[in-house]
C-alpha cells in the first residue's frame, strides 16, 4: 500500500496490544487501516466481521488473503443451515404468532414478540426483565406480575418452537441462530489470531459477548457517534466496561470531506458533548441551504422510509430516474401494492397470499395496526391515504427506478442505509425531529443526532442542510455567543 501514515494510524499500525479499542470518525479511513494492520502483520490469521453483507463484500475486495471476511449471521449459519433452511423467515408476524398462542390480544402478542427478539439479541441464556418491551408507554417490567409471567412463558414457549426443526409454525429467525450458536460456546481462536470487529458501536450484547469471549487479539473498531441501532438491541459495545483494558487508540482525520463539513460535524456532536475533534482533511465541500441546480445525481437523505417513497413518487411522477440505495424491494414497496389493493377488496390481485390469511379485511388491518401501533403497518395506511392516484403512481415509480446509480437523475435512501456510504451531493430532507424539541428523550435525543452526523458526513463536495441542521447551528452559535459573553463578565 503505498500510503503516506498519519501519526494517528502508524500509532494503530504498530500496537500489537491483544485487546484495541480504535475509535475513528466518519470518513477517518478505518478501512484502509485494518487492511494495512493486516498487511503489516500478515504472518496473522484474520477474521474481519463485517455488520451487513454489504460490507463484508467491500471488504472482501480490499483485505489480503490472510482476512477471511464473513458477517456473524453468516458464520453461526454453516452449523444450522441443513436442519433448519427451510423454516428460516426475516421475522414473527403478529398474525401469526397470535394463532401459534391462540390469542388474539394484541397488546399481549406485540410484548412476547417484542421479549422474544430482546431475548434473541441479548447474551442471556434465559428470559429476563431487561427483555421485556415498553407497553402502552410503559416500562414492562412495570406491568403486573400476572401480565409478566405471562409474557415469559409465552415468549419462552415461541423460543421453544422456534428452534424446533420439525415445526414450521414458527419460523426460525436470523438471530434465532446466532443465539443458538453462541450458546454452543464456539472457539475461534483455534482458527484465527485476530478478530476485526468492525462497526463495534452496533453490534448487539449477544454477538459481543461472542467477541469477548475469545482468548485471540481482538481489534473492536467504531464510532460511537454511528451507532444506528441500539433499537435492535445494541446498545454501544464500544463503551462496554469490559473494554476499559483496552489499548485506546483514535482516528480523527477525515479524509472524504473538508474542513467545513467537519465544523458542521463538530456542532452536531457537541450536542452529544463530544470534545474530540473530527479533523477534515478532504476535498472542500460545500455547505448549502439548497442544492446548486448543477449538483449532479444528488443523493437524498431521508429520516425515514415513508419519507423515500413520498420522494421517489413526487419525482418520477416529475419524469426523474430514481436508484434506490438497497434495492426498491428492500422499501417493502410490494407489501405497499398488495396493502393498496387489499384496500379496494381486489384479493385476487394480492400477490403474497399470506396477508389473505393474516387479515380477514383492511377494516381488521386497521384495528390492529391501531391497537399495536407497528410501525410498518402505519407507514403502509399513511402512504395508502395519501394519493387518489396511488395505482398509476407505484406503477410510474417503477418504470422510472434504475438498476445503476449512474443512469439515475437521483439517489434515495434512508439515513440508516446511507451508512459506509459516500456521493458527491447530498441533501438532506426535512423528515428528520428536531433534537432540539424538549419533548424528546435522552435516547431518541442521541438516536438523532447519530443520524444526522452519519447522513451530514456523506457528502464529498456538496451538501445541502435541512431545518433541524440549520436549527442545531443557530443553537451553537447562540451558545457560543453566550459563553463568551460569561468570560467577559457581561
Ligand atoms: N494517510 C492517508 N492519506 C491520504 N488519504 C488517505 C490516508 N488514509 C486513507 N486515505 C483515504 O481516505 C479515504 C477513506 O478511507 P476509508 O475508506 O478507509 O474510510 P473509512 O473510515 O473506512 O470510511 P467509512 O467508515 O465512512 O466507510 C480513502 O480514499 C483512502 O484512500
Amino acid at each position: 500500500m503505498d500510503i503516506n501514515w498519519t501519526s494517528e494510524q502508524l500509532e494503530f499500525l504498530n500496537c500489537t496490544a491483544p485487546l484495541i479499542r480504535l475509535r475513528a470518525f466518519a470518513g477517518a479511513s478505518k478501512t484502509t487501516s485494518l487492511e494495512g494492520y493486516s498487511r503489516k502483520h500478515n504472518r496473522l490469521k484474520y477474521l474481519y466481521l463485517a455488520y451487513n453483507k454489504a460490507i463484508r463484500d467491500e471488504a472482501k475486495k480490499r483485505f489480503p488473503k490472510n482476512v477471511v471476511c464473513a458477517t456473524t449471521h453468516e458464520l453461526a449459519y454453516k452449523g444450522y443451515r441443513a436442519k433448519y433452511e427451510h423454516k428460516l423467515e426475516g421475522g414473527l408476524r403478529l398474525g401469526d404468532m397470535a394463532k401459534v398462542l391462540n390469542t388474539n390480544d394484541w397488546t399481549v402478542v406485540r410484548a412476547v414478540v417484542d421479549t422474544l427478539n430482546n431475548f434473541l439479541c441479548s447474551p442471556l441464556e434465559t428470559f429476563h426483565e431487561s427483555h421485556l418491551p415498553m407497553v402502552k408507554r410503559m416500562p414492562g417490567s412495570q406491568m403486573p406480575p400476572s401480565f409478566i409471567e405471562n409474557v415469559f412463558k409465552s415468549a419462552e414457549y415461541l423460543w421453544e418452537r422456534m428452534i424446533d426443526p420439525e415445526d414450521t409454525s414458527v419460523p426460525l429467525l436470523h438471530d434465532g441462530y446466532l443465539k443458538m450458536y453462541l450458546l454452543s460456546n464456539p472457539d475461534l481462536s483455534r482458527t484465527y489470531d485476530v478478530i476485526l470487529a468492525d462497526e463495534s458501536q452496533d453490534l448487539n450484547g449477544l454477538t459481543l459477548a461472542l467477541i469477548k469471549k475469545q482468548s485471540c487479539r481482538k481489534i473492536f473498531v467504531g464510532d460511537r457517534h454511528q451507532e444506528l441501532y441500539r433499537f435492535r438491541g445494541s446498545d454501544n459495545a464500544l463503551d462496554d466496561p469490559d473494554l476499559d483494558d483496552a489499548v485506546d487508540l483514535r482516528l480523527t482525520r477525515s479524509f472524504r470531506f473538508g474542513p467545513a463539513t467537519a465544523a458542521l460535524a463538530n456542532i452536531i456532536l457537541s450536542f452529544k458533548g463530544e470534545t474530540v475533534p473530527v479533523i477534515g482533511a478532504g476535498a472542500r465541500t460545500k455547505i448549502r441551504s439548497t442544492l446548486d441546480s448543477d449538483a449532479k445525481r444528488p443523493a437524498l437523505l431521508h429520516r425515514t422510509v415513508m419519507g423515500v417513497i413520498l420522494s421517489a413518487l413526487d419525482y418520477t411522477a416529475a419524469g426523474k430516474k430514481v436508484f434506490w440505495i438497497g434495492k426498491i424491494d428492500s422499501y417493502q414497496i410490494s407489501s405497499i401494492e398488495d396493502l393498496y389493493w387489499f384496500s379496494e377488496g381486489r384479493t385476487d390481485k394480492v400477490k403474497n397470499k399470506r396477508l389473505l390469511k393474516e387479515f380477514s379485511d383492511w377494516h381488521q388491518y386497521l384495528t390492529i395496526a391501531e391497537e399495536t401501533k407497528d410501525r410498518e403497518m402505519v407507514r403502509a395506511i399513511k402512504i395508502i391515504n395519501a394519493y387518489d392516484d396511488l395505482e398509476a403512481r407505484l406503477r410510474q415509480m417503477r418504470a422510472m427506478t434504475v438498476n445503476e446509480e449512474d443512469k439515475a437523475d437521483i439517489i434515495l435512501a434512508t439515513a440508516h442505509r446511507s451508512k459506509g456510504l459516500e456521493f458527491d451531493n447530498v441533501a438532506l430532507m426535512d423528515d428528520f425531529p428536531d433534537p432540539l424539541d424538549p419533548q424528546m428523550d435522552h435516547g431518541s435525543r442521541e438516536d438523532e443526532l447519530n443520524l444526522l452526523y452519519v447522513a451530514a458526513t456523506r457528502a464529498k463536495y456538496q451538501l445541502a442542510v435541512n431545518q433541524v441542521v440549520i436549527g442545531l447551528m443557530r443553537e451553537h452559535a447562540y451558545k457560543v455567543k453566550m459563553a463568551a459573553k460569561q468570560a467577559q463578565g457581561v
